[in-house]
């Protein structure tokens, strides 16, 4: 069963263009120009029940945009839409009463109060009965590990704690979508980590549809089984996550790390294959290609570096690799 059914979805946004100098401003108190930007393009999107989807694309290709579309946030320019059956923008209570929108750069939580009142004005919100909130409450607290944290007001979490209380506000009414814009934004490793285990568990356990819009390409990667690549508002690809990167990601990124001044000495076999990204004689950072990658870093170990890393591509530059590709293509 499809949750989400959207065809041929547009948003172009107008936006003023204020001229330079003092001049024009004052041109532009009585005659404003404007200047159109579709956002989104012709865009179909169907999702069904159960789909853990991940949303990519660089800076400013549309993903936000689409996201409040199908949370209503926004009216589509052109276009159907049918989130849960509901036309989105109409906000109608049994349908706010079915999703949930966590966004990483913009909190919905209270900072004044604790964070158990903060559950607690939830609760109220969502016209949740006491015993439907008590047993949410207790499974998401028990799940995030957040049981010492209700007595703390908000405002002194960290960033990792806040991450986990917005998503436990956010499930508190149990959604049957939950739209993730990027959830892990600014997080260290660990709780990255931690925040990718508890929204598998929650796909898992609670068949919770998410679509998550994320930078990071291990968000992506471990969680999504299916991505669509937005680029300059249209949709470039839709499909499985692991062919995608199987196609598109070319190189890995090598860090070692040495106790003392270290020179490393590249073979000819692997001679123009090592991009240096930084070196200052103690920390080195590779490009390598994927292919190679095993051989590579079984040469590097030579060197006995104290602490050593490898890591997936930046999302972007995959994303250019399906956007030049879809380019020679069409
Ligand atoms: N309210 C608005 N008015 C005018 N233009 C807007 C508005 N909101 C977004 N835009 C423009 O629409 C385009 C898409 O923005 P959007 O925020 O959807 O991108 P994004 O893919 O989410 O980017 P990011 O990854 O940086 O968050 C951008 O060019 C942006 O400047």
């Amino acid at each position: 069963m499809n949750v989400i059914e959207a065809e041929d979805l547009t948003k172009v946004y107008r936006r003023y263009i204020k001229p330079e100098g003092i001049k024009g401003s004052l041109k532009g108190l009585f005659r404003r120009e404007y200047e159109e930007k579709a956002a989104v393009s012709h865009v179909d999107l169907c999702v069904e029940e159960g789909e853990f989807v991940g949303m990519i694309g660089r800076n400013g290709a549309g993903k936000t945009t689409l996201v409040k579309m199908l949370t209503g946030i926004i009216a589509p320019t052109n276009g159907s839409i049918r989130v849960l059956g509901y036309y989105p923008n109409k906000l109608e209570k049994r349908f706010r009463q079915q999703y949930a929108l966590v966004m990483g750069q913009k909190s919905q939580l209270f900072f004044e109060l604790t964070a158990g009142d903060t559950l607690h004005l939830f609760k109220e919100m969502y016209h949740l009965s006491e015993k439907e909130y008590e047993k949410n409450r207790d499974y998401f607290i028990e799940l995030f590990g957040i049981k010492d944290l209700m007595d703390v007001q908000v405002r002194t979490l960290s960033l990792g704690e806040r991450m986990k209380m917005e998503l436990l506000a956010a499930l508190l009414h149990n959604p049957k979508i939950l739209f993730l814009d990027e959830p892990t934004i600014g997080l260290d490793a660990v709780a990255g980590m931690q925040i990718r285990k508890y929204l598998k568990e929650v796909n898992r356990e609670r068949k919770t549809t998410i679509l998550l819009t994320s930078h990071y390409m291990e968000d992506i990667k471990s969680l999504c089984g299916r991505s669509v690549v937005i680029n300059h508002g249209t949709k470039v690809y839709d499909g499985s996550t692991e062919q995608l990167f199987e196609r598109y990601q070319n190189n890995k990124k090598i860090t070692l790390v040495f106790d003392s001044l270290t020179e490393i000495e590249i073979p000819e076999a692997f001679a123009g294959k090592c991009r240096i990204l930084d070196d200052n004689g103690y920390k080195k950072v590779y490009e390598i290609p994927k292919e190679d990658s095993g051989g590579i870093l079984e040469y590097f170990m030579r060197y006995k570096p104290r602490d050593i890393s490898l890591d997936e591509e930046e999302i972007g530059k995959v994303v250019e690799r399906i956007y030049s590709d879809v380019r020679v293509r069409a």
